[in-house]
């Protein structure tokens, strides 16, 4: 193309270059585009829309074997509709109404669905909803998804409501063909592309940037399809490029690939250091404690709460909290124990999105004691806890973590004189620091239990390091000192391999 210089170095595959603010898929020299495509794969946007600044707080774990520049590289936004709406955006939302369908969703209504997907669209900075519909259908899943006379009713209403940048339809993935027949000439996105947008503002870790590249694979893949589809009707996109064998398509899908590889090598050796880390907390001795729920439920301000970190910064927004990251606090016996601040969950996600963020979830699996909050001034509050204990078990957290979850009722502020029906559950606000104290001493409870710590008096000599190494390895309550003898009688909570430890040390 005019004005454009490419790699000609690579004379047998397609190179890429810039051209103002994108990248386009050049062929090698001498070879002649007869038709200019916007395909995704190949046309990235290089706008950023995260400062890819320090992360919010806590000890978020990175690796620095990885090039800070690979990643922003692979975290480059691609074109596709959610990432290339900035600015005002003005959001129509369509709900489907599922109608005598064998899979209508029995617990939750339309009603509370568009909610929720208003409170998404709201998380997100000059966005603003401007209509709402529900609409029946039976085939949420099918390419025509509304029958023939509401199609017609939905996009009359959407030409008619003015300035209308964005169409919702809420359902957690549209398929390639059903978008095609969805282009009411502006954007139209499902749960899957908002959410990875979202996700895309909220990213600050090296980490949560290059899942969220990896989540953006299959949408870029199914986008592809649409072009070519669309391509090949006009008989495009078979053509081979000039001498390299392959075709465009192929072309394509090999990019795509090797996206992907290289996403996947990056995101294994931050696996890699992450398991590390966790292995360094292991031998820390510091128990660990995962706090996960649905988003937005609390789980960040109650972990300030009970840490009294000040970094931790909880917002009332969905996935204000993209990283993993880790807060000391004290249980009544002053024993340390971790928190670990998790992403929170949402219904209806695709398991591909859920297993871009597998790195990230694993670490849940690997704690000592998970605490499960809820939201119980929520609406959806009962769907909500079905959703995390199913997100759980697709995990395969494992049965001794799954039987020892400490539930949570947080926001009971909310709530008119709170009666908490299920016995086992904690009520708390974690905002107002109500019910804290309980909580603390039901995690110690289950702390000293599962790393079968006991309370010992132990005596110790005060001219040796015998006390400091307790203060370290356990969690000492006493000291009752004997200021002639030069000695102390400690009470300390501490487990029975750090007490093994301490008699071969000190006998
Ligand atoms: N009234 C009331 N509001 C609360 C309570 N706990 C949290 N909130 C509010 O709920 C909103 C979300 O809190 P966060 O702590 O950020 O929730 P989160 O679960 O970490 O959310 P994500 O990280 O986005 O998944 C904030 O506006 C909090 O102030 C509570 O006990 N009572
Ligand atoms: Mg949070």
């Amino acid at each position: 193309p005019k004005g454009v210089t490419y790699n000609q170095h690579n004379s047998m595959r397609p190179s890429t270059t810039s051209v103002g603010c994108h990248k386009l898929l050049l062929p090698p020299a001498g070879v002649t585009v007869t038709r200019t495509f916007a395909c995704s794969v190949v046309c990235l946007k290089k706008t950023n829309v995260f400062d890819g600044g320090a992360p919010t707080g806590g000890d978020t774990e990175e690796d620095d074997a990885i090039d800070d520049h690979e990643v922003e590289e692979l975290f480059q936004e691609v074109q596709f509709p959610a990432a290339a709406a900035v600015g005002q955006q003005k959001v129509f939302i369509v709900q489907p109404d599922v109608k005598w369908s064998r899979r209508k969703q029995q617990q939750t209504t339309a009603e509370l669905m568009m909610d929720e997907a208003v409170a998404l669209v709201h998380t997100l900075d000059h966005w603003r909803v401007v209509e709402k519909v529900a609409v029946s259908t039976k085939t949420p899943e099918k390419k025509r998804i509304f029958g023939k006379g509401n199609f017609q009713l939905l996009s009359e209403k959407i030409r008619q409501t003015s300035g209308v940048t964005v169409v919702l339809v809420n359902v957690d993935r549209l398929s390639a063909a059903s978008q095609v027949r969805l282009l009411w000439g502006v954007r139209v996105l499902d749960r899957y592309s908002l959410v990875l947008h979202i996700f895309r503002t909220n990213a600050r870790t090296r980490e949560a940037k290059l899942q969220i590249s990896l989540a953006e694979i299959p949408l870029l893949r199914s986008r592809l399809k649409n072009e070519f589809a669309d391509m090949d009707q006009q008989g495009s996109g078979a053509r081979y490029i000039g001498g390299s064998g392959e075709t465009l398509w192929e072309v394509q899908q090999r990019l795509l690939k090797e996206r992907e590889m290289k996403i996947r090598s990056a995101l294994e050796k931050l696996k890699r250091k992450r398991k590390l880390l966790r292995s360094r907390r292991q031998r820390c001795h510091f128990p660990v404690v995962s706090v996960l729920g649905y988003t937005n439920c609390g789980k960040t301000t109650l972990i300030k709460a009970l840490t009294g970190d000040a970094v931790l910064q909880p917002k009332d927004q969905l996935f204000a909290t993209l990283d993993v990251t880790v807060h000391a606090g004290q249980l009544p016996s002053h024993m340390t124990v971790l928190y670990v601040d998790t992403i929170g969950f949402l219904s209806q996600l695709p398991h591909q999105l859920i297993d871009s963020f597998s790195a990230t979830l694993e670490d849940i699996k690997h704690s000592d004691l998970l605490i499960h909050v809820r939201d119980v001034s929520h609406p959806e509050t009962e769907n909500q806890k079905m959703n995390v204990l199913n997100v759980l078990k697709n995990l395969e957290v494992p049965d001794r973590l799954m039987s020892s979850i400490i539930e949570v009722h947080n926001k009971t502020d909310l709530i008119q004189d709170y009666q908490c029906t299920d016995s086992s559950a904690l009520p708390v606000s974690a905002l107002w620091g109500r019910g804290l104290e309980t909580l603390k001493t039901a995690v110690e409870a289950e702390v000293v239990n599962l790393a079968k710590s006991r309370w010992l008096n132990i005596p110790v000599d005060l001219s040796t390091p015998q006390l400091s190494w307790l203060y370290r390895e356990g969690a000492v309550q006493d000291v009752q000192v004997n200021a002639d003898a030069g000695t102390a009688v400690v009470k300390v909570l501490i487990s029975e391999a750090a007490y093994g430890r301490y008699r071969k040390l000190f006998g």
